[in-house]
């Protein structure tokens, strides 16, 4: 089953004097359920106005957005609200109310929807328990690290035990450090119960440690997605690119880069792979290949549930020139899903 839909979803925000500012166009998407699923995208390409559709806080002006079988537009009072029961949501800022104690904060989607209060403290607790602040119960949000800050938000979200937690830009005021431990817990809640995450997100990096489904916004528009996996070892569109260099280098050295160029290396390939997909290539390349073949750069990058690399080999000197040599190389990209290759000097 899939817990969000989005088809044909458009959103255009009046500017005032009868004008109107497009922030989405035409954007299909399916989060499957029990996933992690990100959305990137650069400052104002509609990642929030995306994500703050599925609880109903923004309404599609085009197309549909179905959650957990309902949508969110067509819904009013007390049916929207026991969606948005199901729908936890954490934000950049933590949003948490400075004047209330830990546990009154987690404990306020509780109180606003009446429940009894021997209830609200043993869910209280078990979600300060399961966030790993059993022990700040009765402290001020100002005493709190932005990490734990963020560890309150995230029990506040699941107080109510939603199907669909939202992220926004969850980890962005955080250190490299905390951000870590803050997508560890994110992968242990998914993990333990199962609930859907969908996060939006401008840095690559946080895809690459926590989800496993990726799409990349840009300009209102979506313009790449699926499998971490095969977005990060064969991204597609120029911004997707850019944003996957960040995490998974493309960068041989000037020294490297001009020797290519200048034919020292022979006919050159780069081959990008995930999982095994290089563990026989060497191997294969051998059987097929008569000729030198000299490993030029090679680098593997783990990321939350595959791995992936890349290898730049030169060939030179084989029988058949390079129409043979590339001929052997289609074919064992074609007998191999994982594998691609590409010509960077013929
Ligand atoms: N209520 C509004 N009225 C007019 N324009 C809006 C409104 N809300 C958002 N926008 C515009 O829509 C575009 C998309 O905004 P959105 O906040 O969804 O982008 P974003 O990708 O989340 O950006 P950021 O990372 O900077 O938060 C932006 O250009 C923004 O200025």
């Amino acid at each position: 089953m899939s817990a969000i839909v989005y088809e044909h979803v458009g959103k255009s925000y009046p500017t005032g004097k009868g004008q109107s500012f497009q922030a989405l166009s035409d954007v299909s998407l399916t989060v499957p359920d029990g996933e992690i699923f990100g959305v990137i995208g650069s400052s104002g390409a509609g990642k929030s106005t995306l994500l703050r559709m599925v609880n109903g806080l923004e309404l599609p002006t085009e197309g549909h957005v179905n959650v957990l079988g309902q949508e969110p537009a067509s819904l009013k009072g007390r049916e929207l609200r026991l969606l948005r029961r199901q729908i936890g949501m954490i934000f950049q800022h933590y949003n948490l109310l400075s004047s209330k104690t830990i546990a009154e904060n987690v404990a306020i989607p509780l109180v606003l929807s009446h429940t009894p209060k021997d209830e609200i403290a043993r869910k209280v607790s078990q979600m300060l328990e399961l966030v790993g602040l059993e022990d700040k119960h009765n402290v001020y949000p100002s005493q709190l690290s932005g990490g734990q800050r963020q560890r309150v938000g995230i029990a506040r979200a699941l107080v109510t035990n939603p199907k669909i937690l939202l992220c926004d830009e969850a980890t962005s005021a955080l250190d490299p450090l905390t951000t870590v431990q803050i997508l560890k817990l994110l992968q242990r809640i998914n993990h333990e119960y199962g609930i859907t995450i969908m996060l939006i997100t401008h840095q690559m990096s946080v895809i690459a440690k926590a989800c496993n489904y990726v799409a990349v916004v840009e300009h209102g528009r979506l313009i790449e997605q699926g499998p971490v996996g095969r977005v990060f070892a064969h991204p597609v569109q120029p911004l997707t690119r850019k944003f996957v260099n960040t995490v998974v280098p493309n960068t041989l050295n000037e020294d490297l880069r001009n020797r290519i160029d200048q034919g020292d290396e022979g006919t050159v390939v780069q081959f990008s792979y995930t999982d095994d997909g290089a563990k026989t290539l060497l191997a294969d390349i051998r059987k097929a290949y008569d000729g030198n073949v000299s490993l030029l750069y090679a680098n593997e990058v783990p990321l939350r549930n595959v791995t992936v690399g890349k290898i730049v080999l030169g060939f030179s000197g084989g029988s058949g020139g390079s129409s043979a040599l590339s001929g052997r190389i289609g074919e064992l990209v074609r007998n191999d899903p994982k594998l691609e290759a590409e010509v960077l000097h013929d």
